[in-house]
């Protein structure tokens, strides 16, 4: 690999799905180095270019995690938190993932496969816009998680979608302060690699709103695994299972930064529709790149 600092000039784009916002770096050939001081340095929303995480995009075949799913999908989704810690998947990164694979023109509208840490998804490009994904099942461990802000505690359920949530029911959003720092929570040791925290209220029939914190970054505007957690977390609290009853089971996951429709089927497989959107596009001063890495970080 090359190193990102004798780079002489990286290509970035931006994009978002509704608002979690990410820095796109094109690399087929993975030879862009990405240490998580680098990472950070992108995402630093003063001093960089600013997102809740980045987006590697690299061939499957060139990654030594994703060589093995080069046969079914060949792109992978080199996934980074804003604070440069790898993270096994992002539903909201995968589906604006596919919008930059079309953008690029490197497919076309209709599915496509991205190979993640989590597995590989099957994206689906709408011509109305909209992106939906195939997220696998959840994962739900039966084990007793309590959240605590600023002195209130909730229980939470604890759902895995690739990466780890805790879901909690709280009657009113605000109640969840600022989540700029991550909730306490315990037991500690339900989540050793740290965990992506949702507050839920009931906004309707099989209809909710989200705050998330987001391991790795902080509040964000949105998470796509979150709120599919939060989806079948409320299924389960209403006593909806398609795995029992036979039919899908639909939630419409309000979130600060628009709305995503969540479907779970009788299968377990879980459907996540919203928007993605490419923002710009441009290349980075290798200057400012290879500058000193102590600059403040998302302060
Ligand atoms: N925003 C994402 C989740 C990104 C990864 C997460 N912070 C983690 O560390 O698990 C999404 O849309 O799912």
């Amino acid at each position: 690999m090359t190193s990102a600092q004798t780079s002489p000039a990286l290509r970035f784009l931006k994009g978002h799905g509704t608002e979690n916002d990410f820095v796109i770096v094109p690399d087929a050939e993975n030879a862009v180095d990405l240490p998580p001081a680098v990472v950070a340095r992108l995402c630093d929303r003063r001093a960089g270019i600013g997102g809740d995480g980045l987006l590697h995009v690299v061939r499957s075949a060139a990654h030594p995690e994703a060589r093995h799913m080069a046969g079914e999908a060949e792109w992978f989704m080199d996934y980074r938190n804003a604070d440069g810690s790898v993270a096994e998947m992002c539903g909201n990164g995968v589906r604006v993932f596919a919008r930059y694979l079309e953008h690029a023109g490197h497919v076309t509208a209709g599915e496509v496969a991205v190979a993640t840490r989590g597995g590989i998804k099957r994206v689906h490009l709408d011509k109305d816009g909209s992106v939906t994904v195939s997220m696998g099942r959840a994962a739900l461990p039966d084990v007793g998680v309590t959240v605590t802000v600023g002195g209130r505690s909730w229980p939470a359920r604890n759902v895995n979608m690739g990466n780890p949530h805790a879901v909690a029911f709280v009657d009113d959003l605000s109640h969840a302060g600022n989540l700029y720092d991550e909730p306490p929570y315990e037991p500690a040791s339900v989540y050793p690699d740290g965990v992506n925290i949702e507050f839920v209220v009931d906004r309707g029939p099989r209809h909710v709103a989200m705050r998330v914190h987001e391991r790795g970054a902080a509040e964000t505007r949105s998470c796509g695994t979150g709120a599919c957690a939060v989806a079948v977390a409320t299924a389960r609290r209403d006593g909806a299972d398609p795995a029992v009853t036979g039919a899908p089971v639909t939630y419409t996951v309000d979130v600060l930064g628009g709305t995503l429709v969540i479907t779970e089927h009788p299968d377990g497989a879980i459907e996540m529709t919203g928007p993605a959107v490419i923002v710009a596009e441009g290349t980075i001063d290798p200057a400012w790149l290879a500058g000193p890495a102590d600059a403040p970080v998302n302060d």
